[in-house]
């Protein structure tokens, strides 16, 4: 059909082809709930690594290596001196001591970039500075300290064995050698190393496009003022942005959209072209004006399941689109929408990454006081941990368990993982953690 123009009376009606529906979803239990591990795992079997691209190092922080990197040179790669003094044979200086320190005549200078201009002759010194090349016969260097610093001829004082404050070839890598593999995270000490080999640019897994908005008519962004006191400021696109930020993607906060299905379709169907990872909080439960849970199956194939994890019972996912975009849907209450980040969006940011374990390593912690759990839904309870008078972790609540509370959310350095069927741990019992500000 034209993209303008009236329809022809003969023209076939366009008939648009349904979107590919979802692999199986998981089992549900008795309640028709779902446990928390099998909705990650089956979101994590639904997205796949982003492929690899050639990016600049310092642009490659944090990101996985996709390739092997086997050195061309060696570190070092000459043999040079460990300390500013003189290059010597050791054997003219065995003998020197304080009180009897041996004199040579200084034949030369050699700095870290040049080479020196002849080898080392017995019974002369050279002096040579840090990371300069040894002189070829030299075999020992005395440090400035143990001499007298002279400039024709300089006394030493203490012996320098042979080998001694010299760095030598390949000592530290050889040519030829694996150095980094595909799969390694590329932190500061790899990027180091990476510039001390040569390398400018290196294939890695890009950061995502995570796109982030929030629905909700009753949402004002911060710095505007509220039109009534049924508004609320929007805190989860920004709280869900800051924590996609830190995982290592590249976010575009779009920022709110109302509950309305029309512009709901639109914003979506327009961010598109820029997303990895659709990212949306609210209007995924049962509420009359759910609208994300009512539109998205519009726009892709979608899953919307009820969670047994508390807070974050309602979840959706889809894969949207021609290109069948991931989107993961966390319900709005912002402690929910953080909770649901860290156990769903987090891995699979991770996992657009190539970047392992996909999820948070668990810390076992001694709860300072009694936590009550949520039974029948795993329970992730806001906590701080510190160290114990024994030096030991232990935990205690940030506050209560309501999924309103960001108050609480905000001074916890800690998720506090209850198991679905444990009704509490008692005070002094161990419990498991993830620590919130390691990026590990
Ligand atoms: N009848 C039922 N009601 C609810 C159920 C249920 O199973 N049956 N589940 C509850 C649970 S659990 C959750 S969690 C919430 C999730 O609801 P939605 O995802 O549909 O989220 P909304 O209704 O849009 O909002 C919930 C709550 O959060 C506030 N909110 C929303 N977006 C933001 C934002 N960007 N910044 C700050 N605060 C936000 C919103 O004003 C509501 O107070 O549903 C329960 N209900
Ligand atoms: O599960 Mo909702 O996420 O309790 O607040």
């Amino acid at each position: 059909m034209p993209l303008f123009g009236r329809k022809r009376k003969d023209e076939p009606e366009f008939v648009a082809e349904p979107p590919a529906p979802l692999a199986e979803p998981p089992q549900v239990d008795e309640n028709g709930l779902r446990s928390m591990a099998d909705h990650r795992d089956y979101l994590l079997s639904q997205v796949e690594e982003l492929p690899p691209f050639g990016q600049q190092l310092l642009d490659a922080v944090g990101l996985s290596l996709c390739e092997d990197i086997v050195t061309t040179i060696s570190l070092p790669g000459f043999d040079n001196s460990a300390m500013d003094g003189y290059a010597v044979m050791a054997e003219d200086v065995a003998a020197a001591s304080e009180d009897r320190p041996v004199t040579l005549p200084v034949v030369g200078e050699v700095a870290a970039g040049q080479a020196a201009q002849h080898p080392l002759s017995p019974g002369t010194a050279m002096k040579i500075m840090t990371g300069a090349p040894l002189p070829e016969q030299a075999d020992a260097v005395v440090p400035y300290e143990n001499t007298d610093r002279g400039a024709d001829d300089v006394r030493v004082f203490e012996p320098s064995d042979r080998g001694r404050h010299i760095r030598r070839t390949g000592e530290d890598v050889s040519a030829g050698e694996l150095v980094l593999a595909a799969g390694d995270r590329l932190d500061a000490r790899r990027i180091g190393l990476l510039a001390a080999i040569g390398k400018d640019k290196v294939l890695v897994r890009p950061r995502p496009r995570v796109v982030v908005l929030a629905t909700g008519s009753e949402l004002v962004d911060p710095g505007l003022d509220l039109p009534s006191e049924q508004h609320i400021y929007d805190s989860n696109s920004f709280l869900l942005a800051a924590a996609a930020k830190a995982a290592g993607a590249q976010v575009f906060r779009v920022g709110l959209v109302g509950d309305d299905p029309d512009q709901v379709r639109q914003v979506i169907s327009d961010q598109l072209i820029r997303a990895d990872l659709l990212l949306t909080s609210g209007g995924v439960s049962q509420g009359d004006h759910d609208v994300v849970k009512q539109v998205m199956p519009e726009l892709g194939s979608c899953d919307f399941a009820a969670v047994a994890m508390q807070p974050g019972k309602p979840q959706g996912f889809g894969l949207i689109g021609d290109d069948r975009t991931p989107m993961i849907m966390v319900p709005g209450n912002p402690v929910s929408a953080f909770v649901s980040f860290e156990t769903f969006v987090r891995p699979v940011i991770r996992k657009l990454m190539g970047v392992t374990p996909y999820t948070r390593p668990v810390l076992r912690c001694r709860a300072a006081k009694a936590i009550h759990g949520s039974f029948g839904r795993m329970n992730f309870a806001r906590g701080v941990v510190s160290v114990d008078a024994d030096g030991g972790y232990q935990v205690e609540l940030a506050g209560g368990h309501g999924s309103h509370l960001i108050g609480d959310l905000s001074r916890a350095n800690a998720l506090v993982i209850i198991p679905r069927e444990v009704e509490e741990i008692p005070a002094g019992h161990e419990v498991d953690v993830w620590l919130l500000d390691d990026d590990q």
